[in-house]
């Protein structure tokens, strides 16, 4: 593997980061899909994930939030060690991931998922009785989160009917319920057209300001990560290759021609 050196990063302990992994690892029989991978996202920045299929970019979204045990290495939080703490936990901690859409309650109207989170976060318990007293605060902010991530139009409906770009919308807005400072988005734009893939960006980009929110983003569409992302960490073959900024990792010969391939017409 070429080794590549635009790591800007590197004097930066991931243990201090607002966000860190030390040499956090997960193996899979014979395949290493995360390998030592040692991440700094520093507050308040756009960092993206950027790699070919098969890199180790979900996997890697998947030991942070601890879907997955790492084989080895830790996972960090404004200076603490979050490694174990079970997913449910993490939340509480002022980290979130956008809610996919099999994780929706199709059932429930788009105000009452969003609700449901508010809820379950300020409470610590899971609760569907959504029309008891002492509820107009979570309703309240349900409807400022909804307002500001431009579905409310569409409170009423049903989570089941709406179209793919307003699912994913109400995914952000659930994790936004949670009340996070480090937000972190698997592909918000898979699946959309230009126009909403835009749309996406550009809520992304007014809730990292607005809300002063830190976001790690696992994104394939180049121009969007190449127009919005502070930072940009490249992984191959499970280990980060490459960190910088935009203009780095696009100016970068070896980054192109090694890793980025079929996307380097995109830079
Ligand atoms: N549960 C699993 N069991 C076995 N191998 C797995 C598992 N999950 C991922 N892998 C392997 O780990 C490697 C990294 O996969 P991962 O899905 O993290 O990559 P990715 O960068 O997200 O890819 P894509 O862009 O295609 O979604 C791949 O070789 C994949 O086949």
């Amino acid at each position: 593997m070429t080794n590549i050196t635009i790591d800007t990063t590197a004097e930066l302990d991931p243990r201090d980061a607002v966000l860190g992994t030390v040499n956090l690892t997960r193996r899979f029989g014979g395949v290493t899909a995360v390998d030592e991978v040692n991440l700094v996202v520093e507050p308040g920045e756009l960092h993206a994930i950027i790699g070919p299929n098969g890199a180790g970019k979900t996997t890697l979204f998947n030991l942070i939030t601890h879907v997955l045990a790492p084989s080895e290495g830790s996972v960090w939080l404004e200076g603490r060690d979050i490694t174990d703490f079970q997913q449910e936990r993490r939340p509480h901690l002022g980290l979130a991931r956008s809610f996919q859409s099999n994780q929706l309650f199709n059932d429930l109207t788009v105000i009452e998922n969003v609700r449901v989170v508010a809820q379950t976060t300020r409470t610590g318990t899971f609760r569907l009785d959504l029309f008891r007293d002492g509820e107009q605060l979570c309703e309240d902010s349900a409807l400022s989160i909804l307002e500001r991530v431009n579905i409310d139009n569409i409170r009423e409906e049903k989570a089941r009917n709406l179209s793919h770009g307003d699912q994913r919308r109400l995914g952000i807005a659930m994790a936004l319920a949670t009340e996070p400072n480090v937000l972190l988005l698997d592909e918000p734009t898979s699946g959309m057209g230009p126009n909403e893939t835009q749309a996406t960006a550009d809520l992304i980009a007014s809730l990292q300001s607005e809300l002063d929110l830190t976001v790690l983003l696992i994104e394939h569409d180049m121009s969007i990560v190449l127009s919005m992302s502070d930072r940009i960490s490249v992984l191959n073959q499970g280990a980060i290759i490459a960190t910088g900024s935009p203009a780095e990792i696009r100016g970068n010969e070896d980054v192109q021609n090694a890793y980025l391939g079929g996307m380097k017409e995109e830079l």
